[in-house]
C-alpha cells in the first residue's frame, strides 16, 4: 500500500495536538490530524472533561428550591450536550479552514518509527511524515473489583454525564478531582452522594484548615464522605448495586457497604498508549504505562513527540497547551523551552464555591524550611469584599502562605467565589516576584473578588 507522505502527523485531537497542528498548517506545511471518533473532535476537554462537567456544575449550583430534581437535571445533560456539539463543530473547522490540514477520523497505530496505519471501518490508509505528535490522551482507570465489568450501574465521568435520569444514590469510589467535583455536583442536583476514599482523608495534598473547610463545605450540600477504604466488591440487589469496603479511620466502621443506583470509578486516570504499536516503532514507554519524554517532549524516537496526558505529566487541558508550547518552539523555534520553565502551576477543584490553589501550601513551607508568614480570613468574615454577598456565595476562606524574609508569596489557597480567576493573578505574581505586599496594596476594581486580597493580606502588616 502507498503511504500518504506528510510533513506532520497529530495523533488524537487533544488540545496541545490540534494547537500544533493549527501552528504548522498555518506555516503552509502539509499536517494530518488523525482522531478517532467524530464525536471527539476537539479532545476530552471539550467533550467529556472540562466543558461539561463545569456546565452541569453551573446548573447544579442555580437549581432554585422550587425546581423539580429531575427535570431540573435532565435540563441540564440535554444543555451539555448542546454546548459540546456547539464546541465539536468549531474546533473541527479550527482545522478544517487551513487548506494544509486534513482531519482523518479513524484509529492510528504506527506501523514504523513515522509511519502510522489508520483504520476506518473497513478503510485502511497508511500515513508517514517528517514530523509524529501523540496526543491521544488518558482514559479512567477501571480497578480490579469483582462486580465491576459489564454492570450497567458502573459508570465513568463520561458515561454518568451523559445520564439523563438523576440517580437518586450515587456512590463514588474515589474522591480526586473527578470524584469530588461530580460528588458536589450531584449532590447539588438532588442526588444522595456518598464518597469512597482510600487516603485518609480528601483533599490529601491540601493545609488541614483548607482541606476541612471544603469538604464541610460538600458535607452540608449533602455529601457523605467514607475515608480511608477500599472498595472490595460490587454486588447487584433488588434495590441496586452495593458497594463493599474495609479500612476506615478512627471512629468509622472497618468494613461496611453502601447501596447506590449508580456507582461512579474516578479512581485516576492512565495514558492511552495501549493498542498504539509504540514497540513497532521503537518509542519507549515509562514503567506507568506513558510515552516517555524529555524536558523538550522528545521520543526515543528521533521527530518523534508526545504532549498532554500520554506523557504523563500533569493531567490538565492547559499543560497540553503548555506542551504545545514546547514542541513548537522545538520545531520553529530556538529549540530552548522547557518543561523546566513551568513555575507556579495552579489548579481548581470546582467545588461550590471552587478551591483554587497554587505554590506551597503552609506545611510544604514550614517543611521546606521557610520562616514563613500565614494570612488566612473566612470569607464571611471580609468586610471589603460585597461581591461575595452580591452573589449570595460567602462560604470558604482566602489564605495566604509567605516568606517572611523576602515578602514573596509562596503559595495560595482560595477556597472562594470566583477563585478559578483569582488564583491566576496570584500565580503570575509568584511567577514575576510581585511581593505580598504589593499584591496587598495594589488598586483592584470594585465590587470584585480580587479586592478581597486588601482585606487579607492586610493581616500580614
Ligand atoms: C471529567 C473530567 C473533568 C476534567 N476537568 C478538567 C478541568 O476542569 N480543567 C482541566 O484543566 N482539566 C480537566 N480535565 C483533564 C483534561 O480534560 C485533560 O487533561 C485534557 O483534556 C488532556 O488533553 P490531551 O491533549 O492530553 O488529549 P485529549 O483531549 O484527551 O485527546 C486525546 C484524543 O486522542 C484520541 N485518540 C486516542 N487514541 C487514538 C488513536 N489511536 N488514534 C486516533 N485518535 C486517538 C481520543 O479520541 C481523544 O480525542 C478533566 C478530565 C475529566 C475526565
Ligand atoms: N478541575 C480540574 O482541573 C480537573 C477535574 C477533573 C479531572 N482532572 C484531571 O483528571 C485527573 C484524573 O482525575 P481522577 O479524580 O480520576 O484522579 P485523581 O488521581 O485526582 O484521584 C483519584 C482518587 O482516587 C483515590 N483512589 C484510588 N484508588 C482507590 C480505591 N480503590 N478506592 C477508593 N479510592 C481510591 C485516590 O486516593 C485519589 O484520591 C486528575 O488528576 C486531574 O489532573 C482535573
Amino acid at each position: 500500500m502507498d503511504a500518504l507522505h506528510v510533513d506532520l502527523l497529530v495523533i488524537g485531537f487533544g488540545k496541545g495536538g490540534k494547537t500544533i497542528a493549527a501552528a504548522m498548517g498555518r506555516r503552509g506545511q502539509r499536517v494530518v490530524m488523525v482522531e478517532q471518533s467524530d464525536q471527539m473532535y476537539g479532545g476530552t476537554c471539550i467533550n467529556i472533561g472540562c466543558v461539561p462537567t463545569k456546565a452541569l456544575v453551573h446548573d447544579a449550583e442555580s437549581r432554585r428550591p422550587g425546581d423539580a430534581p429531575k427535570h431540573w437535571y435532565a435540563r441540564a445533560v440535554t444543555r451539555r450536550a448542546d454546548l459540546t456539539a456547539l464546541l465539536r463543530g468549531k474546533n473541527f473547522d479550527m482545522l478544517d479552514v487551513i487548506d494544509s490540514v486534513t482531519v482523518v477520523t479513524g484509529r492510528a497505530t504506527f506501523a514504523g518509527p513515522r509511519e502510522v496505519e489508520v483504520r476506518a471501518g473497513t478503510d485502511l490508509l497508511r500515513i508517514r511524515a517528517e514530523t509524529v505528535v501523540i496526543d491521544t490522551g488518558s482514559e479512567p482507570v477501571i480497578p480490579k473489583i469483582p462486580g465491576v465489568l459489564d454492570n450497567p450501574r458502573v459508570t465513568t465521568s463520561t458515561t454518568l454525564i451523559a445520564t439523563e435520569d438523576l440517580p437518586a444514590r450515587l456512590v463514588v469510589i474515589g474522591g480526586g478531582y473527578v470524584g469530588i467535583e461530580l460528588a458536589g455536583m450531584y449532590a447539588q442536583f438532588g442526588s444522595q452522594v456518598t464518597v469512597l476514599e482510600s487516603a485518609e482523608r480528601v483533599f490529601v495534598r491540601e493545609d488541614e484548615d483548607v482541606a476541612d473547610a471544603a469538604r464541610e463545605i460538600l458535607e452540608r450540600q449533602g455529601v457523605t464522605f467514607l475515608t480511608g477504604v477500599r472498595a472490595t466488591s460490587i454486588r447487584d440487589t433488588d434495590d441496586g448495586a452495593t458497594v463493599s469496603y474495609e479500612g476506615g479511620g478512627p471512629g468509622e466502621a472497618g468494613e461496611g457497604a453502601v447501596t447506590g443506583d449508580l456507582i461512579l470509578l474516578a479512581v485516576g486516570r492512565r495514558p492511552v498508549t495501549a493498542g498504539l504499536g509504540l514497540e513497532v516503532a521503537g518509542i519507549r514507554t515509562t514503567d506507568r504505562g506513558a510515552v516517555e519524554v524529555d524536558e523538550h517532549l522528545r521520543t526515543s524516537v528521533p521527530g518523534v513527540y508526545a504532549v498532554g496526558d500520554v506523557n504523563g505529566g500533569p493531567q490538565f487541558t492547559y499543560i497540553s497547551l503548555d506542551d504545545s508550547r514546547i514542541v513548537l518552539d522545538q520545531l520553529v523555534g530556538s529549540g530552548e523551552r522547557s518543561t523546566a520553565d513551568r513555575g507556579a502551576v495552579p489548579y481548581t477543584v470546582f467545588l461550590s464555591p471552587p478551591l483554587a490553589r497554587v505554590g506551597l501550601t503552609e506545611r510544604e513551607a514550614r517543611k521546606a524550611g521557610h520562616d514563613v508568614l500565614v494570612a488566612s480570613k473566612a470569607v464571611a468574615s471580609l468586610a471589603a469584599m460585597p461581591r461575595a454577598r452580591i452573589v449570595e456565595q460567602t462560604d470558604g476562606l482566602m489564605k495566604f502562605v509567605v516568606d517572611a524574609t523576602s515578602g514573596l508569596v509562596l503559595g495560595a489557597a482560595l477556597l472562594c467565589v470566583d477563585s478559578q480567576e483569582l488564583i491566576n493573578t496570584v500565580a503570575l505574581a509568584m511567577r514575576h516576584g510581585v511581593s505580598a505586599a504589593e499584591l496587598r496594596d495594589a488598586i483592584y476594581t470594585h465590587p470584585s473578588s480580587t479586592e478581597g486580597f486588601n482585606e487579607v493580606l492586610a493581616a500580614l502588616a
